[in-house]
């Protein structure tokens, strides 16, 4: 059986883990949830260093099972564990402390080479520098690279990206999002930032005191208005899309959703054709019960209201079912009010932005 299974209990005096997680075999899972919650406890009950009651499963691959007595320590489960801090070793360069992960698989069972590693996080450039010389999100390059250099079978990231700067996180976010397109293993990522989850995470788990709230595909559980991250600043839709038109003149790209199109502007060539994923924020779209056929919004799209929530106070969260694709508005209660909204209602979704996810 593909992917992760597992089942953890871990009781502390004033705190119990207590799921059931059940993952794809590839692609990002973000865990997400306020802090104390048990992301950190999570991974490190997978990893083996914490002794977690239950049973975990990777890829087919007994890690632990209580039931028959069955515990692999830690050194013989097949994992990358990134850190917040990247904890390089300081007396050796980059080569060398990549070779240091390498060295923890025998050579017939490497599936990752130094090449690729260095070739996935862009680190040609660097490997001869001495880690006191690196950057904060150069270091976290490093010890991913090094990470997936020890061929694992699963990549545990706790909050690789908390200790960044803006600027570094933006500079090491595209690195993330190669590794997310490019990796066959799954990659659990713990993070605090609904933007990481969005751009990253193809499946989400929700952790409250210990527990699953919810587990899922990402852009399902972004959508649910019972759940926490369609309330946020982020709240956003994730709409999947296929380039139909790049107008090279007018920089504007025409992607087909299901049952319509949205248009954006971008700077760099698209190829018809293309797969892309979009993200539509919930705070620009806005609702009309008419079509504003004069309006300077490119992205019209006729709607049907699914949910209805209150927000922060004085707004109101929509969600829109626009003939297959589920989009998220952010409105005023006035607004709400004076449109007279209720589920079921057909109105005009304005799109006012829309963001490339890659
Ligand atoms: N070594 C420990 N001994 C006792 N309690 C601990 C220990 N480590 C964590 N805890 C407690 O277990 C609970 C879960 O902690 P954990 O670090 O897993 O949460 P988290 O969701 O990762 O939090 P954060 O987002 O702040 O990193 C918290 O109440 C924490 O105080």
């Amino acid at each position: 059986m593909s992917g992760i299974q597992a089942r953890l209990r871990l009781t502390r005096p004033d705190f119990t883990l207590d799921i059931y997680l059940e993952l794809p075999g590839r692609g990002v899972t973000a865990l997400f949830g306020p802090s104390g919650c048990g992301k950190t406890s999570c991974l490190r009950a997978l990893a083996g260093l914490e002794r977690a009651q239950g049973s975990v499963r990777v890829n087919g691959e007994l890690w632990q099972d209580n039931a028959s007595g069955h515990w692999l320590p830690t050194h013989r489960r097949a994992l990358g564990y990134v850190f917040q801090e990247a904890s390089l070793f300081a007396h050796l360069n980059v080569r060398r402390n990549m070779e240091y992960g390498l060295r923890r698989q025998p050579p017939a069972r490497r599936r990752v080479s130094l090449e690729q590693a260095v070739e996935l996080l862009g680190l040609g450039a660097l490997l001869t520098r001495m880690p006191h010389t690196l950057s904060g999100g150069e270091r976290q390059r490093v010890a991913i690279a090094r990470a997936l250099a020890t061929s694992p079978r699963v990549l545990l990231m706790d909050e690789p990206l908390a200790a960044l700067d803006a600027a570094r996180k933006a500079e090491v976010m595209p690195y993330l999002e190669r590794l997310q397109r490019s990796l066959d293993i799954p990659v659990l990522y713990v993070s605090h930032s609904p933007d990481e989850v969005a751009r990253l995470a193809s499946h989400l788990v929700l952790l409250q005191a210990g527990r699953v709230t919810a587990q899922g595909p990402t852009a399902e559980l972004m959508a649910r208005l019972d759940l926490p991250l369609a309330h946020g600043d982020a709240a956003a839709a994730l709409v999947q899309g296929r380039v139909a038109a790049h107008d090279v003149h007018d920089h504007l790209l025409t992607v087909a959703i299901q049952g319509g199109q949205l248009q954006l502007i971008t700077h760099r060539p698209r190829m018809v054709g293309e797969s892309v994923r979009l993200r539509v924020l919930a705070r620009d779209v806005s609702l009309a019960r008419t079509h504003a056929g004069d309006s300077s919004i490119l992205n019209l799209l006729p709607a049907r209201i699914t949910q209805l929530a209150d927000d922060e106070p004085g707004q109101v969260l929509v969600a829109l079912d626009a003939a297959g694709t589920t989009l998220l508005a952010r409105i005023t209660r006035r607004s709400c009010q004076n449109l007279a909204l209720a589920v079921g209602d057909a109105v005009f979704a304005q799109v006012k932005g829309v963001a490339l996810m890659d």
